[in-house]
């Protein structure tokens, strides 16, 4: 049942989607006849904007829509498998543009977390936030623990029921969508509302963001090339996180970058050398990726350091996972489409019945006009998504990790490219590849997979020869178990074919006796139903035993 509220919200809903005039995405087909009538007749608000172009007006509908909206538009905008390029270019564009909340509620806030007054921990605490975004708000303060000038970062008033109200609404319409577009199922609209609602609501816990931070910050302790701010956990909780507070300039401000004389070409390839070892080292990435996370340290512009914030979205990789990349990617490099397509086959990443041949003739119809630009103009994001959409045709089931990888990817070169646009990526990406193929396979492999189990067998060798013993001893029980169970199941079959030679005698001399019988024939009969009988009864004894 639908409450008013949710009625009220509802209809904001479909009044600014009808301003923006999206029912232009509804085709022309007798499903969407009864639709389009109600919104001529019941809701009579035109299209304000029909100077723009469909995108834009999605865009600017998603803004007026709030937080949880551009929120969405912005994970929309990543999936390029989805949705054609000029719809993705236009959610690209989204930007939180969210007013700040009171700075004096947010202290209220924080308390309410810490469990008593900011003064108690904190001095110089600034009301007036540093940065405020759709889910939090930064404020500035320092540490009187040890002086240390940190952020702290609290969510947002009460945006967990908003939030949770318009995932409801969402997922009315996904369904709404799904049953009135058969096409549109293809876009999964419910799967997508339902992954969009975990990333929001894991995005809604500081404790996560910690963890996955001091995670990237362990991975990457010793490195000249990535920093990641400390973390005060004993300060945070689930609403508040105060992590070192850190000064740097902000990735898209590229004229700070220059006027600062940072090495570009130093530091787009390290983001590219960050990225690959975050992927195939770690198996850890970080995958929320934009401007308001990703700074550059003012210090040693020569070698400059990377500075990363916000880690509520990262991405795993299991063995298999990386195996799937890391030869995909070789294999495209030596445009080796059949590999690419008996890869997929063997990993089971699509049906074993799959028609190499076909499968290999359309990887190749996409991939080969790629591979016409020079190596360095090749993007490694638009070749996965390709061979991700030519797979997903060939009933390969695509893996979240992987699309959120694929995203990262394409940020990842996008704007290493921006930074330093002879960027090559191969270059950069192929000893990662080589390197962990060759760790995978070959006489290094081994090696490492007997390294790894040396300390197991170490620690089972005293054992060994109790263990022998023991598996010796309890062969020959189950041995004599077998033997035993082997001798009474031909007890039993040798018992039950004589009870059915029983029965068939007793049956038929039952029989006779009733035919001997019925043509008056006296004594006999009554002998031969007698001798029928004890059969029977000799045939049911031997079922018994
Ligand atoms: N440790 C820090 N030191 C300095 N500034 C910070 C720090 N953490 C966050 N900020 C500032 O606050 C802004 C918002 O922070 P953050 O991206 O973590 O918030 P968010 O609510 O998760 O934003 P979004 O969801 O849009 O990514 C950053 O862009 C940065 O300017």
């Amino acid at each position: 049942m639908i409450t008013p509220s949710e009625f009220k919200r509802l209809y904001k809903i479909i009044e600014v989607q009808l301003r923006y005039g999206l029912d232009d995405f509804l085709p022309e087909d007798p499903r969407t006849k009864m639709p389009k009538m109600a919104r001529k007749s019941l809701f009579w608000i035109k299209n304000q904007h029909p100077d723009k172009s469909l995108g834009e007006r999605l865009r600017l509908a998603l803004q007026e829509l709030g937080p949880v909206w551009i929120k969405f538009g912005q994970m929309m905008s990543t999936r390029r498998d989805l949705f054609p390029p000029h719809i993705a270019d236009q959610l690209a564009l989204l930007q939180d543009q969210v007013e700040p909340f009171d700075g004096n509620l947010a202290k209220e806030h924080m308390e309410l977390s810490l469990g008593g007054p900011i003064e108690t921990w904190f001095d110089d605490f600034d009301e007036t936030p540093l940065a405020s975004a759709s889910i939090a708000q930064v404020h500035t303060a320092t540490l009187k623990e040890n002086g240390r000038e940190v952020v702290l970062k609290v969510i947002r008033p009460d945006i967990l029921p908003v939030i949770q109200a318009d995932i409801k609404l969402m997922y009315r319409m996904a369904h709404i969508v799904a049953r009135l577009l058969p096409e549109a199922r293809l876009l999964r609209p419910v799967e997508v509302v339902r992954e969009y609602e975990k990333t929001l609501l894991d995005e809604l816990n500081m404790m996560r963001e910690a963890a996955n931070s001091i995670q990237l910050r362990r991975n990457f302790e010793d490195s000249d090339t990535l920093y990641v701010p400390e973390m005060f956990t004993d300060y945070s909780s689930t609403n508040l996180l105060v992590m070192e507070r850190i000064y740097g300039i902000q990735v898209s401000d590229i004229d700070a970058l220059i006027a600062n004389g940072t090495n570009m070409k130093l530091l787009s390839e390290n983001a590219v050398n960050i990225f690959f070892t975050q992927v195939f080292r770690d198996s850890f990435f970080h995958a929320d990726m934009h401007p308001g996370n990703i700074f550059v340290s003012y210090e040693n512009p020569e070698t400059p350091q990377w500075i990363a914030l916000d880690c509520g979205i990262v991405g795993t990789l299991n063995r298999d996972d990386k195996r799937y990349l890391a030869e995909n990617l070789l294999a495209f490099f030596h445009r080796d489409y059949r590999k690419v397509a008996e890869l997929h086959v063997d990993s089971g990443w699509v049906p074993q019945d799959t028609n190499i041949d076909e499968f290999e003739f359309a990887i190749r119809t996409v991939c080969e006009p790629i591979f016409e630009k020079p190596l360095c103009d090749i993007s490694f994001g638009h070749v996965l998504l390709n061979l991700f959409n030519t797979a997903r045709r060939f009933d390969m089931e695509v893996q979240p990790q992987l699309m959120l990888l694929q995203k990262t990817l394409l940020y990842v070169e996008g704007l290493g490219r921006q930074l330093y646009p002879q960027l090559d990526l191969w270059i950069t990406a192929k000893p990662f590849l080589e390197d962990w193929m060759s760790r995978q396979v070959g006489p290094q492999a081994i090696v490492e997979a007997v390294k790894s189990k040396a300390p197991f067998w170490a620690e089972k060798l005293p054992e060994l020869p109790e263990l022998l013993y023991d598996s010796l001893r309890q062969g020959k029980v189950m041995n004599q178990r077998i033997d035993k169970l082997y001798d009474n199941f031909m007890e039993s079959r040798r018992s039950q074919g004589l009870a059915r030679f029983y029965f068939g005698i007793g049956a038929t001399l039952v029989v006779c006796s009733a035919i001997l019988f019925s043509n008056h024939v006296e004594t006999i009969p009554v002998a031969s139903a007698a001798m029928g009988v004890t059969f029977w009864l000799l045939g049911w004894r031997a079922c018994r035993k």
